[in-house]
């Protein structure tokens, strides 16, 4: 008996031994001689970088940098790079702009040259989305932002109709709504001296979530107003876990945050499919009668439409128009607002052209918004120096050739968007200093190279609501440059910081003075 049961053991420790050798095995092959291989296969092309460390890889320097330099803030300068991205730009002084860096095993290429990014954005069939960090990937949902493939082509088909400025126009009455509830609001908060400080980060958040609710959910709006609101709630918690540290599968665990998320996703669910049928329902209840107004066409209305859309495909892309579209835009205006702050001059021209092309009480219209030349110009500045989207990332799907490098299957292409914004040798001398008036002749003609500007991406994959959210900052502003001047708070500190989207570290006080000439 006693023979027969050692007679098993042997073999169940060999097997229990065999397959802990080959996890070592590959293990250690990942961890440490893969990453001797990638490093030499580039340093063999010129390409170095800061060396591999064992598991963490560079992170530990990366993180330290980054805390360094956001523990304070800086100047009034539009020097930001140091700041926002100072472990490129450490790294870059050393080892030149196209460095190999490692974030933990995974390892990246930085490409900042703009042939080289205009190679990797044209040949979609080489080079992919990559995927994003569990929790931002519940963050912005299965949708357009990372889907691949024949769904992505499918959905974006589907939903590009709402982004046509034939149809964008007719949300401009809406747009505008919510812009003067909010302006008004800031009027009835004018002390005596005519004067009031508000934290424009906080207010523009606000804003463009109404908007993005009526883009996405059109005559569902109020309804759908309670889906982003859900949303929202769960992208805090997400938030909250992306900042300890990550344990792989920690979402699985039924840890207090992750029961709130999971019970949230069922409301959310809920609430859209109720809204759906609501939906429907009234559209088969007005077959037949007269429309007065045209009315836009939104995101949930197409999809509803389509062939071959689930509701859990709604539920995805509702995510990711939320997570794309409010805080891309609301950082936009953040930081427009505070640039017109410092550079009155230019506050001063702005106001001149609003108040010529629209008058100083009228509300503008769609046709006014394209003859704000000036605020497009001062826009697409604002976007240079302070894009909201920094950097982004690309995978190659085979081994390929970029250039003159070749480059492994796998490999991750980051494409430091600020960095091309700030280079010297694509837009000249006066690189950090803001000055729209570069943009006089078009964005084309603006710098050395034309994709010296990227804030909206490029290639197939670009940003499907750049047109929303540049008529929704040009209705914002030209409202509230007709109604007042403004300046920084004296509290005001200069802190652009990333959290996956660059933001005002400190939030952005801004005082309001009421315009003579718009007295109510
Ligand atoms: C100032 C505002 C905005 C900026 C700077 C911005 C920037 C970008 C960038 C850089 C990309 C490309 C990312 C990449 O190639 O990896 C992108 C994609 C995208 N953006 Fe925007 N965006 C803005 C506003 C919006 C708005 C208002 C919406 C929707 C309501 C939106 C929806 C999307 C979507 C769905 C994608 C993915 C498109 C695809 O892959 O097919 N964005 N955006």
């Amino acid at each position: 008996m006693e023979e027969e049961s050692s007679s098993w053991f042997i073999p169940k420790v060999l097997v229990l031994s065999v397959i802990l050798s080959l996890v070592i095995v590959k293990g250690m092959s990942l961890l440490w001689w893969r990453p001797r291989k990638i490093e030499e296969h580039f340093s063999k092309q010129g390409i170095r970088g800061p060396p591999y460390h064992f598991f963490i890889g560079n992170v530990k320097e990366l993180v330290g940098m980054m805390l360094k330099a956001s523990s304070h803030p800086m100047p009034f300068s539009h020097n930001i790079l140091p700041r926002v991205l100072s472990f490129y730009h450490h790294w870059r002084k050393i080892y030149g702009a196209t460095f190999l860096v490692w974030f933990g095993p995974t390892f990246r290429l930085t490409v900042a040259d703009p042939d080289l990014i205009r190679e990797i954005f044209s040949k979609s069939e080489f080079y992919e989305k990559n995927e994003a960090h569990p929790l931002v990937k519940q963050l912005e949902g299965d949708g357009l932002l990372s889907l691949k493939g024949e769904k992505w082509a499918h959905h974006r088909k589907i939903i590009s109709p709402t982004f046509h400025m034939e149809n964008l126009k007719l949300l401009v009455p809406v747009v505008l709504k919510s812009v003067t509830d909010m302006v008004d609001k800031w009027s009835d908060k004018l002390s005596e001296n005519g004067e009031v400080e508000v934290d424009v980060y906080e207010w523009f958040q606000i804003l463009t979530e109404d908007v993005i609710s009526r883009t996405a959910f059109g005559s569902s709006y109020e309804d759908g107003r309670a889906v982003f609101r859900l949303q929202a709630q769960q992208m805090l918690l997400c938030a909250e876990a992306f900042q300890k540290v990550f344990i792989p599968g920690y979402r699985f665990f039924p840890t207090r945050g992750n029961l709130k998320s999971w019970k949230l996703d069922k409301e959310i669910r809920k609430s859209l499919l109720k809204l759906i049928e609501r939906r429907r329902q009234n559209a088969i209840d007005g077959e037949g009668e007269e429309c007065k107004e045209p009315a836009a066409k939104d995101l949930l209305g197409l999809m509803i439409q389509a062939k071959n859309v689930t509701v859990q495909d709604i539920v995805e892309e509702c995510k990711s128009f939320f997570f794309a579209g409010k805080q891309t835009t609301s950082n936009l205006l953040t930081w427009t607002t505070i640039l017109l702050s410092m550079h009155p001059e230019w506050q001063a021209k702005a106001r001149d052209e609003v108040l010529r092309v629209c008058g100083s009480r009228d509300v503008p219209t769609k046709d006014h918004v394209v003859k704000l030349k000036t605020l497009s110009m001062i826009l697409n500045e604002s976007l240079r120096l302070y894009p909201p989207i920094v950097a982004t990332i690309r995978r190659a799907k085979s081994d390929v050739k970029l250039g003159g490098y070749k480059i492994p299957c796998g490999t991750e292409l980051l494409i430091p968007i600020i960095a091309v914004h700030h280079d010297q040798a694509i837009w000249g001398n006066d690189v950090n200093e803001f000055n729209p008036a570069r943009f006089a002749d078009g964005v084309p003609r603006a710098a050395k190279h034309p994709v010296g500007f990227i804030p909206f991406g490029l290639g197939v994959r670009t940003c499907i609501g750049q047109n929303l959210a540049i008529l929704q900052a040009k209705l914002t502003l030209a409202v509230m440059i007709q109604r007042f001047t403004f300046h920084l708070a004296p509290t005001y500190q200069h802190a652009p910081t990333v959290l996956m989207l660059l933001y005002p570290q400190h939030g952005a006080p801004i005082t309001f003075r009421r315009l003579t000439n718009h007295e109510d």
